[in-house]
């Protein structure tokens, strides 16, 4: 491909071509080291985030990829907490969060190596999920104003920086088809009431902004569509998501 690329423009150009690109890349890792773009990726269990992120770490020189720490929740010193949190969410609700809380924070200040930091959800995020435990008395009402109380204290003294918020919306039933189909362990007891219940808190926090901090702008895709369709859509936003939308 590249030998009938310098065909077509002439090997000095696709030199001076490949030169410019080199600079390109250089000039973002430089202003990654100054600046640099955080992209939260939200949206409901099973929306579609890490697939999101498979695709866009085909961008490799200028995206790093953050995911979820699913992995230390289901094994947190031989303990798989996100069980717990589904099995009992009374007994374990505030053990959970406050452990989401730590790893979810750790994820935000990790240093960012590319132009590009792409994190998987955010500290903000979590609040959705305590407010659902806290209307459904699975969190009491001191435990909920000491989560609250932590997040205030993190958000006052640390720089979470984030830059854009990719909402990836879908509807409830969509996402429930999914999760079955995914069929993870700590997920079956997952109801449509549940998915229900985080895509209104989702949409409260992101749409109409009526509840919650949003720290940047959002970018909202429909995320109900098939994988190829999916695809399309995020080849169609890309500019958009890897450096904003600008003043709008
Ligand atoms: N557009 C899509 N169409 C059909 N299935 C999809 C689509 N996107 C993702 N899936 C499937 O749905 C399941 C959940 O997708 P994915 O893991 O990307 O979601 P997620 O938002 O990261 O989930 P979680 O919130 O649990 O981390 C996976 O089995 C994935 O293959
Ligand atoms: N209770 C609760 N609070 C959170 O802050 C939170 N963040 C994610 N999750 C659940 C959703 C998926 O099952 C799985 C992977 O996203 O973890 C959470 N559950």
């Amino acid at each position: 491909m590249l030998r009938d690329f310098a065909r077509l423009v002439g090997i000095g150009k696709c030199v001076s071509f490949l030169k410019a690109h080199k600079i390109f890349v250089r000039m973002l890792h430089q202003s990654a080291k100054k600046h640099g773009f955080t992209v939260c990726v939200e949206g409901n269990i099973a929306s579609g985030k890490t697939t999101f992120f498979e695709y866009f770490k085909k961008f490799s020189s200028l995206v790093e990829v953050h995911e979820e720490p699913v992995t230390e929740w289901r094994n947190l010193h031989g303990h798989n907490i996100l069980a717990k949190m589904y099995e009992d969410p009374r007994r374990w609700a505030l053990t959970f969060q406050s452990y989401v809380q730590m790893t979810m924070l750790d994820m935000h200040l990790k240093k960012q190596k590319c132009p590009i930091k792409m994190v998987e959800r955010s500290i903000y995020s979590a609040k959705c999920f305590v407010e659902n435990l806290h209307r459904n008395s699975l969190v009491l009402d001191l435990e909920y104003i000491v989560l609250s109380e932590w997040f205030d204290w993190i958000l006052k003294s640390h720089n979470i920086k984030v830059d854009l918020m990719v909402y990836l919306q879908t509807r409830p039933d969509v996402v429930l088809q999914r999760i079955r189909d995914r069929n993870r362990a700590e997920e079956q007891r997952i109801t449509l009431e549940y998915v229900q219940a985080l895509h209104d808190l989702h949409e409260e926090w992101l749409i109409k902004k009526s509840k919650f901090y949003i720290p940047c702008q959002v970018l909202v895709l429909d995320a109900n569509s098939d994988l190829p369709e999916m695809h399309k859509i995020y080849e169609e936003r890309k500019s958009e998501i890897l450096f904003g939308l600008g003043d709008t």
